[in-house]
Formats: C-alpha cells, structure tokens, sequence
C-alpha cells in the first residue's frame, strides 16, 4: 500500500513558510528537489490558520512540476498538528515532516490521523509519506526506533538549531557540536533503510562556510540536506551529484565484477584500485544517484 517515492532523490529540502504568497507562489523555478511548506517555526503563533488557509489553496492550486511538497506540521505539544495535517492532507501534500521528534509513538500518533485523513478526503491510502525530525538529545537517542515506527516513515533529519539549544551548547559553524548526532542519527537511518538529511545552514553570507558544511555531511553519507534559500541549491546539488568520473569508475566497477565473476576470479584492480564484490553496491548506488540526478549518459 506505500508508494513508491519513499527513495525519491531528495538532495536539497528547501524551507519556505507556509503563508507567504511570494515564496510558496513558484519555488519550483530554482529546482529544489523538495519543498518544506512550514507551518511550525516560521509562522508566528498569531497566523497559523492564515497559514493553514494559505497552505492548503496553495496544494490544491499550484503545479509544483514535480517538486517533492512536504509540510512541516506543528509539534505535537501543541494546540495545532491535528488540523494542520488535515489541511495537508486534503491539499494532497507529498509528506509531512514532524518536528522535535522523540520516539516512535510520536510517529504513530501523526500516522494515525493521516489514515483518518486520507479515508475522509479521499486521498489514496499511503499516498502520504512521513519524515521525522530530530531535535533533541533524546530524539538522538532514539533514532533507531523512530526510524522503523511507521512503513510511511522515508527519512530523518536533524534539526540543529533546536538539538544544541537542547544539548546546551550552538551551532559553531565547525559541527563539532552536531558530529555525535550526525553520526548516530545516519547509523540508525542506514540501519532502518531510510533517507536522512542533515540540518539547515544558516549563514547565507558564508557560502564558503556552507560548502565545507555540504562537503561534511556528503562524506558521512547523507542523503541530502535542508535548506532555507535558493542560493544554497547550487553548492549541495553540485557535491551530492556524481561527477562524470565517478559515473564512469563506477560503470567500469560494475561491468568488470560481471565479466570477472562469470571467470571466477573475485580480486582484481581498475584504474590501480583493488576492486572485489564488497565495491558492487557503491558503484551501482552512484549509477543510480547520476540517474535521478538527470547526469547519466550510459548504458547501464
Ligand atoms: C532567510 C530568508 C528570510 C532570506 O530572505 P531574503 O529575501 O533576504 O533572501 P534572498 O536571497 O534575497 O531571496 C532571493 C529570492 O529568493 C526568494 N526566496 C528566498 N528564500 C526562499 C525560500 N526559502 N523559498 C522560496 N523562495 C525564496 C526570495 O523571495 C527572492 O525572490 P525574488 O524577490 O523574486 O527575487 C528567506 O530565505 C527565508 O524565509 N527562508 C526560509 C526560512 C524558514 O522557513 N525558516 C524555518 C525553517 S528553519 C527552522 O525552523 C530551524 C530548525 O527547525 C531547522 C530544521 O528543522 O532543520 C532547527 O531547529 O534547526
Ligand atoms: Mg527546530
């Protein structure tokens, strides 16, 4: 019953709030590959049903031309969540992101009135994915668990902003403070077989900063980022998409495991690298990632 989107490639999640006209009217021109309609944080506790009202004219009016619409529901400490995944839900939004996540039962309550939602707006069952977010240090600790609380659940992502006011210290722009949490949440998430992004960067005078920061969480293993301006789009798309190098090494990967396999030989080197079975899924996940990413020109 759950879509197939759950691996979609998701490289840059681009924050916008919910009830301003001139952001949600045509975000899909920078080609971010998801949008995060916020409800929660960037819309002030005086406006949130105009947000909502916003929010949801907007899922039903505009054509985001393929871009990913995720909404940022309110915490479930709230008065909010219920009617804001409501009015997702009837919009026909992609997925909802739950903030301040912090176990699998917070998941589970969201699911719950997503089923109920879907059944009475007539929205195909598990057509609405859901993300987590994690924003504190038992969230952190818990990421395993929330990652397989839900067959809708696609990914985590940390939330830096509010995890290190949590953990008592702030964002540097080092991610000293952020390692563990990186860490820990993309073991849990590569465990659980789910996506997961890293959190927002909020200096948009340091670009250099930013692309260190991309540059990190790419080599962890990050499956993408969230961000909050489309000046940022550029950086995280150029160091998540694969390089015609790396296509062409991981093709040459591929092709030479088969021929060597049906051989019998298992050792071997390409371009003076030692190359065994153990570098087939790597290679494959990089000929995939150049596919979604619209860069792969080959035949495999
Ligand atoms: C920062 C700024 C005000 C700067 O505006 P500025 O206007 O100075 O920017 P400019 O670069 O001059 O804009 C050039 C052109 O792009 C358009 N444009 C800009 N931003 C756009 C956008 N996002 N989407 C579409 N369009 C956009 C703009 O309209 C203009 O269009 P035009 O006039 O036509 O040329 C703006 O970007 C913005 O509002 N960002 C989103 C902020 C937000 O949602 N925060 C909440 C989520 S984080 C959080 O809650 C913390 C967290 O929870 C995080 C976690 O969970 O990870 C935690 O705990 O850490
Ligand atoms: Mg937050």
């Amino acid at each position: 019953m759950i879509n197939a989107n759950k691996k979609r490639l998701r490289r840059t999640m681009m924050f916008l709030n919910a009830q301003k006209p001139g952001l949600i009217k045509d975000p899909y021109i920078y080609r971010p590959d998801s949008i995060m309609l916020d409800l929660e944080d960037a819309v002030a506790e005086n406006q949130k049903d105009a947000a909502r009202f916003s929010l949801y004219h907007a899922l039903k009016e505009i054509n985001y031309r393929g871009c990913e619409r995720v909404v940022r529901i309110n915490g479930l400490d709230t008065p909010y969540w219920e009617e804001d995944i409501h009015c997702a839900v009837a919009g026909g939004c992609d997925a909802i992101r739950i903030p301040k996540t912090e176990c699998a039962l917070d998941v589970q309550r969201v699911e719950a009135v997503v089923e109920e939602c879907e059944k009475q707006y007539g929205i195909p069952e598990g057509h609405t994915l859901i993300m987590a977010a994690i924003e504190s240090a038992r969230g952190v600790m818990k990421a395993l668990e929330i990652c397989e609380s839900s067959e809708r659940m696609f990914g985590i992502a940390l939330s830096g902003g509010d995890y290190t006011k949590d953990l008592q210290t702030h964002i540097t722009g080092t991610g000293l403070e952020l390692m563990g949490a990186r860490q820990n949440m993309i073991i849990a998430a590569r465990a659980a077989g789910v996506q997961c992004f890293d959190t927002v960067y909020t200096n948009l005078d340091d670009m250099e900063g930013f692309r260190r920061d991309v540059d990190t969480i790419h080599l962890m293993g990050f499956d993408g980022k969230s961000i909050i301006n489309p000046r940022q789009i550029g950086i995280v798309h150029e160091i998540f998409t694969p390089t015609q190098k790396d296509i062409i090494f991981a093709e040459k990967v591929v092709k030479e495991i088969d021929e060597k396999k049906a051989l019998g030989i298992g050792v071997f080197t390409v371009d003076g690298k030692m190359i065994d079975i153990a570098f087939y899924d790597g290679a494959k996940r990089t000929i995939d990632l150049a596919k979604a990413s619209g860069v792969y020109k080959g035949d495999l």
